[in-house]
């Protein structure tokens, strides 16, 4: 029997994989990731064990299938790395798809599986594209080792109608699929398991309000182990602000922004169709549309450079709040912490001090110095709640989606 999984983490810039040994916890071989596939320079970060690695690539990878062949032939020759040598030492391969319409749980793919899911790539182009294209070359070039695919929006499938339904033509919506899905749901599910755990909580009794904070942001309310409510939507477009996401705005907005609106962009391909307000609203806003950055940590300091930065800052605090006294509410007050996540939430210290302030009245209060020095690298939850407060505790929890799907894939499987 092969002995290791390999995830895989496709985004529309990004491809990540990590290689696991097959058993429960997954215990990390190697971890690779090729970034800048749209944008170069494309860079390579490569590390085994404590070895680390970082190199710009003069190869021409403009596809998430040339990154990911690349990253798989890279770790296959690395003689370091016996464990995985080659096709024979895989057990399965997990991926990250994000919109799963409504699978509530991951599926193995076949014929049927494939089909549907090629059928949901129509609703959510610029979100299933990557992943799905590694999915089809994997059934190629490696026919021999399943593959999996985990879901965004599975974990959100205990939403309940009222939160889920649109209020438009319940016959258009149910005829086309429109709903609120949520996305991000690997990730809730990895810090829901990890912060029960770390609350010594049965997670069926755990109620959390979630921030995943990256290049795409939401956040999620989870009433006794179950997502109750989360920012995301149709699609990952709805909510917070993102790095190149505008987040919600009143939808008519495109109708005045552009006249070509429901045009197809020329991003479009012969195998992807996206409308001009599909790729304004979520390749050309955010904060990058505000700043002129995608990197948050240059518009998250204490003398911005620019009015700019300094809006864009306030815009993203403002809106996370508006989700969190909604969810607050929704929650009944019965909050047991509030966890930060993803990138921005497990690295900015300003943001996470920011937001704690204003949540003060929620009886929120945090460690400064707890804050200031965040999560160590193998520290998974860290809290920097000060003292025993009255309202929830505040935590870092630092999320790993391609852990959590080889933690289901090896626990079902092994
Ligand atoms: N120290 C920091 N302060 C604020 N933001 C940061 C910091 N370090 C990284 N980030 C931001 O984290 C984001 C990436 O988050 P991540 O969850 O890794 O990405 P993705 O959404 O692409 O999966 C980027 O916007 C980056 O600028
Ligand atoms: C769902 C989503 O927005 O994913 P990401 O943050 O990885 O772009
Ligand atoms: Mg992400």
């Amino acid at each position: 029997m092969a002995k290791t999984v390999l995830s895989v983490n496709a985004g529309s810039s990004s491809v990540k994989i990590t290689f696991y040994a097959f058993k429960n916890p997954p215990r990390a071989i190697a971890d690779a990731q090729i970034s800048g596939i749209t944008a170069p320079p494309t860079a390579l970060k490569y590390q085994r064990g404590s070895v680390k690695h970082k190199e710009k690539l003069q190869e021409k990878l403009s596809t998430p299938q040339d990154a990911f062949k690349y990253l798989l032939k890279r770790c296959f020759s690395d003689p370091e790395l016996s464990e995985v040598a080659s096709e024979g030492d895989l057990a399965y391969i997990c991926h990250r798809v994000v919109h799963g319409g409504d699978y509530p749980d991951s599926v193995e793919i076949n014929d049927e599986t494939m089909s549907h899911l090629e059928k949901l790539e129509e609703l959510a182009p610029l979100h299933n594209f990557s992943a799905l294209e590694i999915v089809r070359l994997c059934r190629k070039e490696l026919p021999s080792i399943p593959s999996i695919t985990f879901f965004d929006s599975a974990f959100h499938h205990t939403l309940p109608d009222h939160v889920r339904t649109y209020p438009i033509d319940q016959q258009v919506a149910k005829a086309n699929g429109l709903r609120k899905y949520g996305f991000h749901g690997i990730s809730y599910s990895f810090i829901l398991r990890s912060v029960a755990e770390f609350l010594q909580k049965p997670q069926e009794k755990t109620n959390l309000i979630v921030m995943h904070l990256g290049s795409g942001a939401s956040i999620c309310a989870i009433k006794e182990g179950k997502s109750i409510d989360t920012s995301m939507g149709l699609t990952p477009l709805a909510g917070l602000p993102g790095a190149t996401r505008s987040g919600s705005v009143d939808p008519s907005l495109v109708f005045h922004y552009t006249n070509e609106a429901g045009n197809l962009s020329p991003a479009s391909t012969k195998e992807m169709h996206i409308s001009t307000a599909e790729e304004i609203l979520n390749k050309k806003s955010g904060w990058k549309a505000l700043t002129g950055t995608t990197d948050f940590s240059e518009i998250a300091v204490e003398n911005p450079p620019s009015e700019a930065h300094k809006l864009a800052f306030q815009i993203v605090v403002d809106r996370i709040l508006g989700f969190i006294g909604n969810y607050y509410v929704k929650l009944g007050g019965e909050v047991d912490a509030l966890v930060f996540a993803g990138g921005i939430g497990e690295k900015s210290a300003m943001l996470r001090r920011t937001l704690s302030e204003k949540c003060k009245c929620l009886g929120v209060a945090i460690d400064s110095q707890a804050n200031d020095k965040g999560p160590e690298d193998d520290e998974t939850v860290k809290d920097i709640s000060k003292g025993a407060g009255k309202g929830p505790r505040t935590l870092i929890c630092q999320t790993n989606e391609q852990f959590e799907m080889a933690y289901h894939c090896n626990r079902a499987r092994s």
